[in-house]
This record gives C-alpha cells, sequence and structure tokens, in this order.
C-alpha cells in the first residue's frame, strides 16, 4: 500500500496569554492512500488540533506533515490556501451551508474553484439527495444538511475526506446513514477519509484506529477485521 500522509514528531503549543497549551506533544503516524482512518480519544486530547493541521487550518509548532509525497509544513500560506481549496474536503459537526443557497447551488459553490471537480447532480444523487436538489437548508432534516456538506466536501474530488465529530448533532439512526455513507464513499471511490470522534464503539467501521491521549499517540491499531456499520450498534 502506498503512503499518502506521514506526521513526524509534530508538536503544536497554543498561546493563551502567559500560559502555554501543548495541544500536541510529539505525534507519529502514518496513513495509505484508501484508508478509512478514526482518530479516537477523549475531549481535549488533540484531535482536532491533528486533523487541522493535516488539512492545513492550522499550522504546527514543531515537526513535519507530509502528504502525498510533498511537506506541507514547509509552506507559506499562499500554498496552504491553494491546498484547503483543492485537495481536502471538509465535514463538520455543524453543517455550514450557506442558507440563501438551494443544496445543488451550495455544491456548485464550493466545486466553482476546483479544477478536477466532479458534476454536483451526481454526488448528490450518490448521496440520496436526488429529489431534494431544489431545497434550502432550512427545508433540509439534520441528516440531510450533512449529507449535502459530505456531497460538498466530495463533489471538489479531494484527495483527502476530512471529518470532525460528523455524527455529533445526529440521532443514532441518522449517525449512522451518514458513517455508513462516508464508508460508501471510501469504498466505492478509494478516497482516504480520516474521522476524528470520542465515539469507541465505530472504532470496528475503520482500516486504522489512532488512538490520542493529552496530546500524543496511545496505540495505531490495524483493524484487519474491518465491520460495515450496518453490523456495528452502540
Ligand atoms: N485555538 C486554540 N487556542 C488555544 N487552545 C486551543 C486552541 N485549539 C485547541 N486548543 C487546546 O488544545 C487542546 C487540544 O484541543 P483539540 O480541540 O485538538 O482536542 P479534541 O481532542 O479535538 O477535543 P474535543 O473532542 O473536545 O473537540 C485542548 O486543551 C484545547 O483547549
Amino acid at each position: 500500500m502506498t503512503q499518502l500522509i506521514e506526521f513526524k514528531e509534530v508538536t503544536k503549543t497554543y498561546k493563551m496569554g502567559e500560559v502555554p497549551i501543548q495541544a500536541l506533544a510529539g505525534v507519529d503516524f502514518t496513513i495509505n492512500e484508501g484508508e478509512f482512518v478514526v482518530i479516537l480519544g477523549a475531549s481535549g486530547a488533540g484531535k482536532s488540533t491533528i486533523l487541522n493541521i493535516l488539512g492545513g487550518m492550522d499550522t504546527a509548532t514543531g515537526g513535519h506533515v507530509f502528504v502525498g509525497g510533498k511537506e506541507i509544513t514547509a509552506w507559506n500560506e499562499k500554498q496552504l490556501t491553494h491546498y484547503r481549496g483543492e485537495k481536502i474536503g471538509f465535514v463538520f459537526q455543524f453543517y455550514n451551508l450557506i442558507p440563501n443557497l438551494n443544496a445543488l447551488e451550495n455544491v456548485e459553490f464550493a466545486t466553482e474553484v476546483c479544477k478536477d471537480h466532479l458534476d454536483a447532480r451526481d454526488i448528490l444523487h450518490k448521496v440520496g439527495l436526488t429529489e431534494r436538489i431544489k431545497n434550502f437548508p432550512s427545508q433540509l432534516s439534520g441528516g440531510e444538511q450533512q449529507r449535502v456538506a459530505i456531497a460538498r466536501a466530495v463533489a471538489k474530488n479531494p484527495l483527502l475526506l476530512l471529518c470532525d465529530e460528523p455524527t455529533g448533532a445526529l440521532d443514532y439512526e441518522t449517525g449512522k446513514a451518514v458513517l455508513k455513507l462516508l464508508q460508501d464513499l471510501n469504498t466505492q471511490m478509494n478516497k482516504c477519509v480520516v474521522l476524528v470522534t470520542h465515539n469507541t464503539a465505530i472504532a470496528p467501521m475503520a482500516d486504522k484506529i489512532i488512538k490520542v491521549k493529552s496530546g500524543k499517540i496511545e496505540s495505531v491499531i490495524i483493524n484487519t477485521e474491518k465491520q460495515r456499520v450496518e453490523s456495528i450498534e452502540w
């Protein structure tokens, strides 16, 4: 398997007035192409910090991050902006859709700037929203809005799909449907997905589980018996 991502001794310190907060205290891991990775850990462990550095939304204080053989930690703001725009699809807990654009327009708005983007209608169909493309966010349920947000991220045809607690605002069944969608997209499109959660129960759906504790990697588990989301209960 080809390696896609490498974190090497990555540190991150935030300064809050006089008090420095060490969010990452030397983080090392690798991720391969096409992998579905779950980053697990308690609140404040450093999960979102890892995801934000990987997505070029935040910068490391020390260490090195390589994506596709390029060192993103050596890039300037302009290079990172381009990387975020072209290579990264983000899905957050809250959907951040533009309220006065319908579902189709929300997806098209995001893909406009991407060279290799996919067809917005095709992707909305793939996420099961064919009948809802003309609906505005306020006319969609939470689960449907998250599907639009996933379609928006996927239609960019990004190198990486990064998800930060994507089911955090959804009920059990809807959350499960969203996880199934992410798992299907990973399998069908062979897209690398990195998902941050505190829900240990969903770990069996991943190829790799990275456990984070107090800004450090506690363990990296290769899961050879990956399960379909449908067969996991929590
Ligand atoms: N912008 C920031 N400024 C100051 N401190 C921050 C900032 N972002 C994160 N931190 C701190 O860094 C540590 C790690 O935060 P992070 O958000 O990565 O944790 P997390 O594991 O994602 O937690 P949660 O599950 O609660 O989102 C925490 O102590 C947090 O308070």
